[in-house]
Formats: C-alpha cells, structure tokens, sequence
C-alpha cells in the first residue's frame, strides 16, 4: 500500500459551455459526498470561463478545482494570460503546466514552463506539471533522456511533495486510444522517480499520475502499476460515470 494518495484529475481542456461544466461537477460532487471516505483525490481542471461558476458550485465539496494554465506573471499588461491569483481567486488548489499540447500549440519550452510553475508555487498552488515523449522519440530510445531533460528544465527551485505533482504523458498515448503497455509505465515513472531525487524535497512522497488515454476499462491496471500515484485524464473526464469509474479502480 502506498503511503501516497492516489489524485484523479480530469482536464477538461477546451471542451464543453457553462452549462456541461455545472452538470458534470454536480454530478460528481454528488457521487463524492454519497460515496464517504474514498482512497483518492478529484480533482477537475475545467476551461477559464468556467472556473467561477464550477468553483461556485463545488464549494462545499472535497472536489477539487484546477486551471489548464496560468501566466509566469501575477499582473499586468499580458493581453489573454491569467495569473495565478486569478485561479485561486476562483477557488483553484491546482494548475496543470507544460500540457503536450501547450508545449505543442504554444511552444511552451521547459523555461518557460518552470517560471509558470514558481509563480503558481509562489500563489501556494499545486503545480501538476506535464512531462512525456513523442512516438518518435520513444521508437528512437530516447524516451527516458527526453523525460528527464523535461523534468530538469521545468521543476522550479521550492518544489516539494505538497506543491508538486508530476504527470507522466506519452504525447503518442493521447486522444489516441493507444496506452502505454503496465511495464512501460512502471519503468518510465522509476525512471522519473529516481530523476526527482535530489530535484525535489521529498522525492519519494511526490505524487506522479499517468495519463494517455485511460478510461474505465485499463484504470485498475494502469492504477496498480508501483509509482503510478492517480491520472491525468483527458476525453474520459468528460463524463460523470467514466470518470467515476476510474476514480473507483483506485485502491
Ligand atoms: O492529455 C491528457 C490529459 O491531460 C490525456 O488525454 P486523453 O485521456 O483524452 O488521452
């Protein structure tokens, strides 16, 4: 039994309007409160616009509210960016940072995501921050050194097991049905284990999450893996009783 307790996060990304952001945290924060003592953290990360009305709604739930992004900033004249005060003014504990796709749409490098991840640190966040290699990559063995370079690049100074959660996801295992084979992941997250050490205070205790296409039916296998500490979930969190499902694979 680990001594770390497993987070489920669902990134919405940029899906669904007010309406479908309320439903879907209503409905889990319902299956929340009727289910009593669970062995993990939720944890949903909606669109910008939705954060106040979802946070609103899941006020007196443990469900917990997250951002997809925030600015390196706290203020100013940064048309289209947010800051991580405004996250936690909408009741925000986390923010996921150095999303593939942000990396990706954004060309968001390691730098850029570490000074992102000291100011949500500094906002007292939780900064879930988003590693993994491309197919390409993998099939040229470069997975592990790509991994590392990312977390050396985009861990900030002050990072500890409370305010940092890694998640490990292959660029090629998203929205693509295709998951990382158990034994894939259990080496990939000793690997980033071993490369926090040293890294982050209290390396052992750091949650890291695996995400790729998980859905209900691979959750209790990927979840059993040793060192897989919860999920980064994308299309599966966009409905209550998958997402439910794979919150209830965790043991
Ligand atoms: O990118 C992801 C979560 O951040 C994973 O997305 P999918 O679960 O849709 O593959």
């Amino acid at each position: 039994m680990s001594a770390r307790r497993k987070l489920i996060a669902g990134n919405w990304k940029m899906n669904g309007l007010k309406a479908d952001g309320l439903a879907l945290a209503s409905d889990l924060a319902g299956r929340l409160k009727g289910a009593g003592p669970v062995a993990f953290d939720m944890l949903v990360c909606p669109p910008f616009p939705l954060l106040f009305p979802v946070g609103e709604a899941i006020t007196d739930s443990p469900l917990a509210l997250g951002g997809q992004d925030c600015a390196p900033k706290t203020s100013g004249a940064h048309t289209g960016d947010v800051a991580p005060t405004m996250l936690t003014d909408a009741g925000c504990r986390y923010v996921i940072l150095g999303h593939s796709e942000r990396r990706a749409d954004h060309g968001e490098s390691d730098a850029v995501v570490k000074a992102k991840a000291a100011a949500a640190l500094a906002e007292g966040l939780v900064a879930i921050i988003c590693v993994g290699e491309t197919e390409a990559q993998r099939d040229a063995g470069q997975a592990d050194a790509v991994v590392a370079g990312q977390l050396a690049g985009s861990i900030p100074e002050g990072a500890t097991a409370d305010n940092t959660v890694i998640a490990y996801e292959p660029v090629w295992a998203i929205g693509t049905g295709k998951t990382a084979t158990p034994g894939d992941v259990k080496a990939m997250h000793a690997h980033i284990r071993a490369e926090l050490d040293g890294r982050i205070a209290d390396a052992a205790k750091v949650r890291i999450l695996y995400g790729g296409s998980v859905k209900p039916g691979n959750a209790a296998e990927l979840m059993a893996v040793e060192n897989v500490d919860g999920a980064l979930v994308g299309g599966a969190s966009l409905k209550a009783e998958d997402f439910w499902g794979i919150a209830s694979a965790c043991r």
